[in-house]
């Protein structure tokens, strides 16, 4: 096309808006990163477009043929200027980049839509991932810059208490507000951590014991209830999360196991978290809606809301310590608190509901399953339970730490059913990280899928089968346990590892001791494990079930 007329008609004027492209990517694009502002750039480069249309139909429409040749020579040049810019990126991802030498398929060489894609199709990511595996290797290129690496060294590798890997940008998903788990500065977050771990250290859930114990005893009477017919535990489980998290984190008793349905705001807390799951693997796009007014305001209702209960916990101060009260105890301690501080107050405060919930839930979701399906294992753990009975009235806790089997029973479901079977999103340090033989180059995005790993005969032999023994009396058939990590390890390991345990141990163990169980309709054994599902971390299905009080009992 000739550009604005004869005179400019330059083919040096494509070719200098070409090269921009070029240099914009190579100096600007290829360095740092870019996902978590995908409607910043767009509006910047819609404002160099507006602002060189508008200066150059100023400038030169009288001399060159009026404002619409104009407009078509900029949005021209415009086009070339990004044709250099994806050309660019199109040759460096695949010809260039650290990763190159990395097998995967190709499209995610060059894009980490191939990573959505992945995670959108049948919202089963961990799956598509292991397909992956199956067919590349230990290490697979699941986006630009983006790895997976499935071998059983990666676990100590990326995540012990020595790795130097960071959190990736995944973790930009909340931003302006950072909680702990989104905390990226290193020193922020170690300093941060200290808190949570004194508010859910062994010490302090010994205060929480009597608000946990009186949300088992409303679950248990719901199952009680319910003798004979069916009752969705996927459902129950959830309802019992929520309840004892609601108390720790906003000292109040939301009665949620008491009406059979989530309060409103934990139903939008519950529901927004499920859009992570499906967009946690599309974080450019979870920033792009976050940023559009109208989605964006149920989710100011919920801060506005936990704003509230944070002044009511100030000026009435609970009777009993929450975990909730450690944070707080830090944050009135700073000498000038800035709004920022509020903000990541605030999201502490739904972080110890979003993390200690749906995870809890969906672990005892999973091993009630797995016990319902291997009723041997069931009976087993039954006998477990019996010899352990006591005369007491109070629920137990700290006895129920030395049963071995309901351990292995624990350990043996969270293994089959990894919290976030695709692995969490670390960053390598800049002077790269060694897997095994294999030299991984710094600064790339890694993850270790987590339900590969699991299932990895080298490490699990017999790794499909449900089978606790593995974990007590069958040694044989665990020949790496380093890489059993369920609450993972290192700085960013779960702090609230004690205290899901004691509320799965507690439950399982108050149903073992009086109820056999079935599953209401025979095809859930099939239809369980199809129905669960992934983008970041574990979703269950209904789990429908049939309780009779034991007939020994
Ligand atoms: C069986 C239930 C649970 C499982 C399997 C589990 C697992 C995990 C995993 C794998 C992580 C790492 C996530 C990441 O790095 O992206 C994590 C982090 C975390 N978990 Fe848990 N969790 C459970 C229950 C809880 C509970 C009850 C709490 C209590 C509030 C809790 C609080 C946290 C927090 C605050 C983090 C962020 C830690 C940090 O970044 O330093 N979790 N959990």
């Amino acid at each position: 096309m000739p550009l604005f007329g004869s005179e400019l008609s330059d083919q040096s004027l494509y070719g200098t808006a070409f090269s921009v492209g070029v240099l914009v990517h190579l100096s600007v694009f290829r360095l740092g990163e870019w996902d978590g502002v995908p409607g910043r750039i767009a509006a910047f480069f819609a404002a160099v477009y507006a602002i060189s249309s508008v200066a150059s139909i100023y400038a030169l429409s009288e001399d060159y043929g009026g404002a619409s040749v104009v407009l078509m020579n900029v949005s021209a040049l415009f086009l070339t200027l990004l044709l250099g810019l994806f050309a660019s990126m199109l040759i460096y991802r695949t010809g260039f980049h650290r990763l190159r030498l990395f097998p995967g398929p190709r499209l995610a060489r060059i894009s980490s839509i191939y990573a959505t894609r992945m995670a959108m199709k049948r919202l089963k990511y961990f799956d598509e991932v292991d397909q992956l595996h199956k067919l590349y290797g230990d290490f697979v290129r699941i986006g630009p810059n983006h790895l997976s690496v499935a071998h059983p060294a990666a676990v100590q590798a990326v995540h012990s208490s020595s790795s130097r890997c960071l959190k990736g940008p995944w973790y930009n998903t909340q931003l302006p507000a950072v909680s702990l788990l989104t905390s990226r500065d290193p020193h922020e977050h170690a300093r941060r951590r200290k808190t949570w771990d004194n508010g859910l250290s062994f010490k302090a859930i010994r205060t929480y014991e009597a608000n946990i114990a009186k949300c088992t005893l409303q679950l248990i009477s719901n199952v009680e209830a319910s003798l004979g017919r069916n009752i969705d535990m996927s459902h129950h489980f959830t309802l019992y999360t929520f309840d004892v998290m609601g108390t720790l984190a906003f000292a109040k008793d939301f009665k949620m196991l008491e009406s059979k349905e989530l309060h409103p705001i934990f139903k939008f807390l519950h529901e927004s978290m499920l859009s992570v799951v499906i967009f946690g693997h599309a974080m450019w796009f979870l920033t792009f809606l976050n940023n559009i007014p109208g989605l964006a305001s149920p989710m100011k209702r919920l801060n506005a809301w936990a704003d509230q209960q944070i002044e009511d916990q100030i000026s009435d101060k609970p009777d009993t310590p929450n975990v909730f009260s450690w944070l707080l105890r830090d944050y009135m301690m700073l000498p000038n608190p800035t709004p920022q501080h509020r903000m990541n107050l605030q999201a502490d405060a739904s972080l110890i509901v979003v993390a200690g919930s749906d995870t809890t839930a969906s672990t005892l979701t999973c091993l009630l399953f797995e016990l319902t399906k291997h009723p041997d294992v069931y009976r087993k753990l039954q006998n477990e339970v019996d010899a352990h009975l006591s005369d007491s009235k109070e629920l137990q806790n700290d006895s129920l730490i030395g049963m071995e089997y309901l351990q292995a029973c624990i350990d043996e479901s969270m293994r089959m059913h990894p919290i976030v079977p695709g692995g969490v999103q670390r960053h390598t340090p800049p002077q790269g990280l060694r897997v095994g033989d294999t030299f991984i180059p710094g600064d790339v995005i890694i993850q270790v899928p987590m339900h590969t790993v699991n299932y990895d005969e080298r490490s699990f032999p017999q790794a499909g089968q449900f089978i606790p023994e593995r974990w007590t009396s069958r040694p044989d058939l665990v020949t790496d346990d380093s890489c059993f990590t369920p609450f993972l390890a290192g700085k960013y390991s779960c702090p609230g590892k004690q205290l899901a345990l004691l509320e799965v141990r507690q439950v399982i163990y108050e149903i073992a001791r009086r109820y056999d169980i079935s599953f209401f309709e025979p095809k859930t054994r099939l239809s369980f494990p199809e129905d669960i599902i992934d983008g970041f971390s574990l979703h269950c299905p209904k789990l429908e079930l049939v309780f009779s009080s034991r007939s020994t009992h």
